[in-house]
């Protein structure tokens, strides 16, 4: 079986004169996966992330991405296989133009010019921002500024991208943009785990959703599985996905499927009918 993109292996991790946040966690990714990382505020999810990528490094236990143990390797390299984006765009934007924004990694990553500059105008171009290139980066509205850090990654051109709430900053056509690109990453192999309080967004969008809780992952599966997680529940009351929440109300199997969900729908009215009729009710 191929190595995955990423690796978790007992990894145990705490913040300075904190209690540890992170204990014995394991986790795979594989290349091809969208993975969505769920769970309360404060459970480390966004530290998690920054773990992935090399930005921190385990206090036990092993990370590994694109093959590479990030403790060990040069920050040079896991540029070339990991690349975040990180909860508040602005955090991350240090460049005075759209376009040099987009081309500072594959330039700090010694590509030739003509390189950068077709990666440049490749990324600009699916996150629609071709138009703002010339733009100072805080001139754009929050969710092009979320668009740009995405084309900043898309440039990057890395086999593991670690998206913070990617979508928390998106009106509704940004948001179609951004689902598009998912679906054409997931099929061209590109393994991506991101974090998401939006479990509508993440059951159309992720069919794997890893619960983090008490410092590890408490549950690992499909969305219609792990976002009714009453732990899950209890950790963001109400945050349950719309479509199987109704479900879940009128007693149908919980599905994220519309066309499912009016099937199961057509069957209980139907059922329902002939039992009214059998009992000789009008
Ligand atoms: N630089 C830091 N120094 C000390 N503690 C930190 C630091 N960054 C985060 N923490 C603490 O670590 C815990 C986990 O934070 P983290 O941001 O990883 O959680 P999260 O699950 O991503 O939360 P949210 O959903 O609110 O973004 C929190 O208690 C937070 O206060």
């Amino acid at each position: 079986m191929a190595e995955p993109v990423l690796s978790f292996e007992q990894v145990g991790y705490g913040w300075d004169g904190a209690p540890p946040l992170l204990a014995s966690l394991s986790l795979t990714v594989a290349a091809g996966e969208c993975v969505a990382l769920v769970g309360a505020n404060g459970a480390g999810k966004s530290t998690l992330l920054r773990l992935a990528c090399g930005l921190l490094a385990p206090s036990d236990g092993r990370v590994s991405a694109g093959g590479l143990d990030t403790r060990l390797a040069r920050p040079s390299a896991l540029a070339r296989v990991a690349g975040m984006m990180f909860q508040e765009a602005e955090r991350q934007l240090c460049c005075g133009r759209v376009r040099d924004e987009v081309a500072f990694a594959p330039r700090l990553g010694g590509l030739s010019a003509t390189e950068v500059k077709r990666r440049t105008a490749r990324a600009l171009e699916a996150t629609a921002l071709a138009s703002h290139a010339d733009a100072h980066p805080f001139d754009l509205n929050a969710g092009e500024r979320r668009l740009l850090t995405l084309a900043a990654l898309i440039a990057q051109d890395v086999p593991l991208m670690l998206l913070d709430e990617p979508t928390r900053d998106f009106d509704a056509v940004q948001l179609a943009l951004f689902e598009a690109w998912l679906a054409r990453e997931k099929s061209a192999g590109r393994a991506i785990l991101l974090i998401s309080h939006d479990y509508d967004f993440v059951a159309r969008n992720c069919p794997r959703v890893l619960h983090l809780a008490g410092g590890g992952v408490i549950a690992d599966g499909p969305p219609e599985q792990v976002l009714h997680d009453p732990a899950l529940q209890g950790d963001s009351p109400g945050a349950a996905p719309t479509l199987p929440a109704l479900c879940r109300a009128i007693g149908l199997p919980p599905t994220t499927d519309a066309a499912c969900f009016d099937a199961a729908w057509r069957v209980a009215c139907e059922r329902r009918a002939a039992l009214s009729k059998s009992r000789g009710e009008a």
